[in-house]
């Protein structure tokens, strides 16, 4: 548990030994374990962040998430600076950049929370080897995630591969810890390194300043982390097993890019479900619980599987004939498919940089099983423009979408984006808002515009092929073709 000011000011020898605290997806001060044991000794803190290399640590960085990045480095350091503390910014490989600090902070330890994708890994595990040869001081904490992939076995004592079993595990290992609440202040060390400036970072997009419709949306940092969840618990969370397939309500919590990058611990939003009045039924917040836990479960999977964004992991699908379309992939991305639920998605995507679950899953079907293009293209092109982009939840999807990946959707599981649309988007709320130009088709025909007779578009101001495409592809052959490609791989 954090102490208070005077306490620690009491217990503080003026000989303190000063600690590097380095941040990384764990951008927050309330539940962090590794900051709250360094104060609860008594260090000196000094707060890190490190821009690390493409391919070494938290990276690649999609252009979507670097925007959410910058503004999140920004809060998380007005939240140190209320502390008297600073977020010291670095740039460079973690082992050369933590070799310098720590000489330049006389620091004889380093703390942080762990992480567990594949690069991360292996960066902290030589670091942790070498700065322990070197004699600092260096431990390492859970948080990112309810439970740690090493911790939770099946009954042989292997990993999981099944979600249900995955879920029955976690649920029944006991509640996660109780969040830790955030520190009243922190020790300044006696002189503050210097920083590199975030805005020399680039990270925000300038001409043209594609992520203007980002700021209306979204508030990254803490602060817009709780309040996202506090609102959720007041107006969303009721409804939500029955709801949250249905794009144009507001029955999904939206936490997903805070998440992404810790501004907000998954313990915590666990704990934010348990007490709620009689008002709130069980189903809805187990049900909650339960789509968090597949958080947990897709870092499970990269884990154990750490090439889940690049091999199928049913090698089985290695043989799938995928179709080299650039043309199409590019009408896809840019939401021009003819398909209003597609197109709406991907508009989503690219406006806000965020895309309802059930859209998700839709779009990521007619990718890869009405144009045939290969799962990759679509994980990459979510990579990049998605503010939650996460390396286990991404490639984790698109393989159980694929049907290539562990406990996935059957790949004959081939969503009808027209009939999908007609039931999750039944007014079509969710086209009119993202494809403007379908704003005025009745009901009837607003996921099916290219059936609509002559006198509706008309109407409506929808001159198919002008204002809004004809179909790319025709949904019955492309389905054909999808199960043909699908049994010559079975027959293999
Ligand atoms: C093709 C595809 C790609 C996806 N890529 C990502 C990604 O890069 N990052 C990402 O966080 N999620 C990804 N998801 C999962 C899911 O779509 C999002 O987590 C969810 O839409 C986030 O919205 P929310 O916070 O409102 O979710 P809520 O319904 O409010 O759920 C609460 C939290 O549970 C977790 N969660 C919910 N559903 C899933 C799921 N299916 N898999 C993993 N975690 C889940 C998220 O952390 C989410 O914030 C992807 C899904 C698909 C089908």
């Amino acid at each position: 548990m954090a102490l208070k000011a005077n306490e620690e000011e009491q217990r503080m020898p003026q000989s303190a030994k000063t600690l590097i605290l380095w941040f990384r997806k764990d951008l927050r001060i309330s539940d962090h374990a590794a900051l709250a044991t360094a104060l609860d000794e008594g260090f000196r803190l000094v707060p890190l962040y490190i821009m690390e290399p493409e391919h070494a640590g938290t990276g690649p960085l999609g252009a979507a998430q670097a925007w959410w990045l910058h503004h999140s480095l920004e809060a998380l350091s007005a939240s140190l600076d209320a502390l008297g503390a600073k977020l010291v910014l670095r740039s460079g490989a973690a082992d050369a950049v933590l070799s310098d600090l720590i000489k330049e902070a006389g620091a004889s330890a380093v703390f942080w929370n762990r992480r567990y994708d594949p690069s991360g890994i292996s960066v902290d595990k030589a670091l942790k080897a070498k700065l322990i040869a070197d004699g600092i001081d260096v431990r390492t904490f859970a948080g990112q995630i309810l439970h740690e992939p090493t911790k939770l076995k099946t009954g042989a004592g292997g990993h999981f591969r099944v979600y249900t079993p995955f879920w029955k595990a976690l649920d029944g290992s006991g509640e996660p810890p109780e969040p830790i609440p955030a520190p009243n202040s922190l020790t300044a060390p006696e002189h503050w390194p210097t920083s590199e400036t975030l805005s020399d970072w680039g990270l925000l997009p300038t001409k043209p300043n594609w992520a203007k419709g980002f700021e209306s949306e979204w508030q990254p940092g803490e602060d817009g982390a709780r309040k996202r969840l506090t609102d959720f618990i007041a107006s969303g969370l009721k409804g939500y097993r029955t709801r949250r397939d249905f794009p144009g309500e507001a029955h999904v919590s939206m936490l997903s890019p805070h998440l992404a990058l810790g501004e907000i611990s998954p313990a915590s939003v666990w704990h934010a479900t348990r007490g709620l009045s009689d008002a709130y039924s069980s189903e809805d917040y187990v049900h909650f619980r339960k789509e968090l836990v597949w958080r947990d479960f897709s870092y499970h999977l990269l884990f154990h599987f750490p090439d889940l964004a690049t091999k199928n992991w049913n090698a089985k699908f290695d043989a799938f004939p995928w179709r080299d379309e650039p043309d199409l992939l590019e009408k896809w991305q840019k939401g021009q498919t003819g398909y209003p639920i597609v197109d709406a998605g991907m508009r989503q995507l690219w406006q806000t940089g965020f895309m309802h679950n059930r859209v998700r899953m839709i779009v990521a079907s007619f990718l890869i099983k009405d144009l045939l293009i290969d799962w990759r293209e679509g994980e990459r092109w979510f990579r990049d423009t998605l503010v939650d982009a996460d390396p286990a939840s991404n490639a984790a999807s698109w393989q159980w979408v694929a049907g290539s990946g562990a406990d996935a959707a059957p790949f004959f599981r081939i969503f009808n984006p027209t009939s999908q649309g007609e039931k999750f988007d039944p007014e079509g709320r969710y086209v009119r808002r993202f494809v403007p130009e379908l704003k005025d088709m009745p009901d009837k025909f607003i996921h099916k515009p290219s059936e609509a007779p002559f006198a509706v578009l008309k109407e409506a101001s929808v001159s198919l092929g002008k204002t809004y495409p004809l179909p790319i592809v025709d949904h019955g052959k492309a389905r054909d073709a999808a199960m043909a490609a699908f049994q010559g791989l079975r027959a293999e």
